[in-house]
């Protein structure tokens, strides 16, 4: 509510204290979500092509993420802001700075295609649209933002009543369907964001979007992946002196290595973990690895397996480590390090999960302080009993419908602020 208000009185939400998140177990504070909405229908249509794991209700979804965002509110985060509150904010003076922004991101997220008009005809026809987007209502312009509309203009018959040749129109588009997976357009570090790149073709206009909404929020990335290299917020932990970042199906190689050569991470030390199945099963590190607190994480079973090998298992795990030497730059301190080993000697213990729990997405929790979590139910009742035994604070909400997204509640929560035990 706090959110809401700054930003109907600030018109942004720029603050003090830069974004960021040293541990991933620190009191979340300042969560940035989107709840699913239209644009995800074309989606429902074809789960496979649009990343989807199945088809499923987007009234179920929404309602569900309705939930989970109340849940966030009475476990006591502070601010959980929505994606489209912020790209409203200030909009409805007409003739203000946040309408103007907002109205040229949704020109750019739309297309007049003219190609079959003859030369005049384009012209005029372009500058009806930009008449026309400069009445339109700002939730019309956050739509255009949201579902990518391609108008497809042609020459056609105004109809069967009126034999005169019109300027008629096709309808395409190519929506925002995954951008409720607000995870992984970028990353929060302990120094702060870094926008990603993503890995699918369907998802990379998410990243403008959310550039655009971290603007208005006053949060300036401290760098940006380039476009050659691909990285998505799903493969990232910050864990105090070191960070973990998954390299497989999502995030690869070059991206890591930019990210160390602009030190982006803050810390000691990083960890790639190499993961060479890359299955969409397990796309991200955060579908079967989490870390619940300074000495606690969990891992699926059947990668909790010390000293494998990745010729005789796929789903075996090696780990670079990276240090920060005096000068600020990383030097590669172990090659091909077993992962398991790595974080028995680290301190952290395993809760190892079972295949069957992280497929109902049991790993993919998001941890909202030491020990607590809210995820999605329908795991088993010996894992919630082992996370009890372990003193994990779980608060469970239904996902039955926004899981078959291919995801759940770790994937769908940007952790713009992590506050620090005092
Ligand atoms: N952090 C995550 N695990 N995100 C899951 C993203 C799911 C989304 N449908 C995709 O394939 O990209």
């Amino acid at each position: 509510m706090a959110a809401a208000a700054s930003l109907l009185l600030g018109g942004h939400l720029s603050r003090a204290e830069p974004a960021g998140a040293y541990a991933h177990w620190h009191e979340a504070t300042q969560i940035l979500v989107h709840r699913p909405g239209e644009e995800v229908f074309p989606g429902l249509l074809h789960p496979a092509a649009a990343l989807f794991a199945d088809t499923f209700s987007l009234e179920g979804a929404a309602r569900e993420h309705q939930q989970f965002v109340a849940t966030l509110e009475t476990q006591g985060v502070d601010e959980v802001i929505h994606v489209v509150d912020v790209l409203l904010a200030g909009t409805e003076d007409p003739d203000g700075e946040a309408r103007r922004a907002l109205a040229n991101l949704a020109k750019r997220m739309t297309t007049l295609d003219v190609s079959s008009l003859g030369p005049a005809d384009r012209e005029a026809q372009r500058a009806y649209f930009e008449e026309t987007v400069a009445k339109m209502a700002p939730g019309t312009l956050v739509r255009m933002v949201l579902e990518r509309p391609t108008v497809v203009l042609g020459y056609g018959q105004c109809g069967a009543t009126e034999p005169r040749t019109c300027i008629v129109a096709e309808y395409r588009q190519n929506p925002l369907m995954n951008l409720y997976f607000a995870r992984d357009q970028m990353v929060t570090t302990a120094r702060g964001v870094v926008l990603g790149r993503m890995a699918n073709p369907q998802r990379a206009a998410e990243r403008e979007v959310m550039k655009f909404v971290l603007a208005k929020m006053g949060i300036e990335p401290i760098y940006e992946i380039s476009p050659d290299a691909r990285m998505e917020g799903g493969d990232f932990f910050p864990a105090g002196e070191r960070a973990f970042i998954g390299q497989g199906l999502r995030t690869n190689a070059a991206a890591i290595r930019e990210m160390l050569d602009h030190d982006v991470f803050g810390t000691p030390e990083v960890i790639v973990v190499k993961d060479a199945w890359q299955d969409p099963r397990e796309m991200h590190l955060d579908t079967y690895f989490n870390l619940l607190d300074a000495d606690l994480a969990l891992l699926v079973a059947d990668r909790d397996v010390p000293d494998c090998d990745v010729h005789q298992h796929v789903k075996c795990l090696k780990a670079d480590v990276w240090t920060r030497n005096a000068q600020g730059t990383y030097d590669l301190a172990r090659e091909n390090a077993d992962f398991v080993g790595f974080l028995g000697e680290k301190g952290f213990r395993v809760i190892p999960v079972s295949v069957a729990d992280q497929e109902a997405y049991g790993i993919n929790v998001l941890t909202i302080g030491p020990r607590r979590i809210v995820g999605a139910d329908g795991v088993s009742e010996a894992y919630k009993r082992a996370l009890a035994a372990s003193s994990v604070q779980a608060t469970w909400v239904r996902f039955d419908n926004l899981k078959r997204g291919y995801g759940s509640a770790d994937c769908i929560s940007q952790v713009l602020r992590r506050r620090p035990p005092k």
